[in-house]
């Protein structure tokens, strides 16, 4: 059976200069796969191209096995696409603009009232069929965004930084929504925030200056960039010199009088030997949990450790 997204050798330059450079990448089956890179790194080139946006220089892309540049129609049928800034008409009712984008789709006449129907209710916008768009709150027009975007039922359903500049009521949903579209569609999402693919993705594909420098699961990747602190709180706190003679602890920075976060040398056993001492030094520990709010600093990190 043909792989749902296929790209092979994918390059792509403006004017004299490359903004993606061999990009390889398979994906077989419905989730929701994050593509993970820092401003310029290619994830907007890399999905315009997928959604026939943009002509690549170079390379192959297969939607369905069907080559996007041979018969760019009929692998355009299998994709559903949520650029990063819409195209939504203000002036359009959330029906008028979901009927008019079925019928881009080419969806038969006589199915469009359905396919409007389904994708609202899966989106969660039936209860504003007749508003405005302009009247919608940043959320509701997302919502609307993807509802346009699955409306044709799509095999792939690419989203370009989807939760981008949404409150944090609005993002706790835009996420849920996401994530179950993901059950039964393949979901290209793109992010610059790590946190946000942690929270979203079953797989990262990591772009630095247009190529692929990580591509596996989610596990793998949190396996690769483990982070190298800890947060602990302790009813009663040592002093730092006593955290920092405890063996692979390189530095301590007390939050406040319970909260202390750990920097150890990646040594696993890390937590272990701190619990012993908190036991032992009577430091009551209540809580020790990996650090990962600094997962964004080491995927800096890791990044800049990427030969050009
Ligand atoms: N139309 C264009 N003309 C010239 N260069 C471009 C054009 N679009 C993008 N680039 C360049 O190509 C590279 C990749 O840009 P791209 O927009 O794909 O990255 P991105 O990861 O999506 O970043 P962002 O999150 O900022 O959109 C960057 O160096 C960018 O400056």
């Amino acid at each position: 059976m043909s792989a749902i997204v296929k790209l092979e050798g994918l390059s792509h330059k403006y004017g004299s200069a490359w903004a993606i450079r061999d990009i390889n990448l398979e994906i077989n089956r419905p989730g929701v796969v994050g593509l993970l890179g820092a401003n310029g790194a290619g994830k907007s080139t890399t999905m315009n191209i997928l959604c026939g946006v943009l002509k690549q220089t170079e390379g192959r892309v297969y939607i369905q096995g069907i080559d996007t540049r041979k018969e760019p129609e009929q692998a355009r049928k299998h994709i559903g696409f949520l650029p990063q800034h819409p195209p939504l008409y203000l002036d359009f009712t959330v029906d008028e603009y979901l009927t008019y984008t079925a019928q881009l789709r080419r969806i038969e006449k006589t199915e469009i009232k359905k396919a409007v129907s389904e994708a609202k209710e899966r989106c969660g916008v039936a209860h504003f069929s007749n508003r405005l768009i302009r009247n919608l709150s940043g959320g509701y027009r997302q919502r609307v965004g993807i509802a346009q975007a699955i409306i044709h039922k799509p095999k792939l359903v690419v989203m370009d930084e989807p939760t981008n500049g949404l409150d944090p009521n609005q993002l706790i949903e835009a996420r849920k929504l996401i994530r179950e579209i993901g059950k039964d569609h393949t979901v290209l999402l793109s992010s610059h925030i790590l946190s946000e693919i942690h929270l979203l993705c079953r797989e990262v594909v990591m772009l630095e200056g247009g190529r692929i420098i990580f591509s596996d699961s989610m596990d793998a990747f949190n396996n690769y960039v483990r982070p190298h602190s800890l947060l602990l709180r302790l009813e009663k706190a040592p002093a730092p010199a006593d955290l920092l003679k405890i063996s692979g602890v390189t530095k301590v920075d007390f939050l406040n009088s319970k909260q202390v976060r750990v920097y150890f040398d990646g040594d696993e056993e890390i937590a272990e030997r701190l619990a012993e001492a908190s036991t032992y030094g009577g430091w009551q520990l209540r809580e020790i949990s990996l650090d990962k709010s600094l997962l964004d600093d080491i995927f800096k990190q890791l990044s800049n450790q990427i030969p050009a």
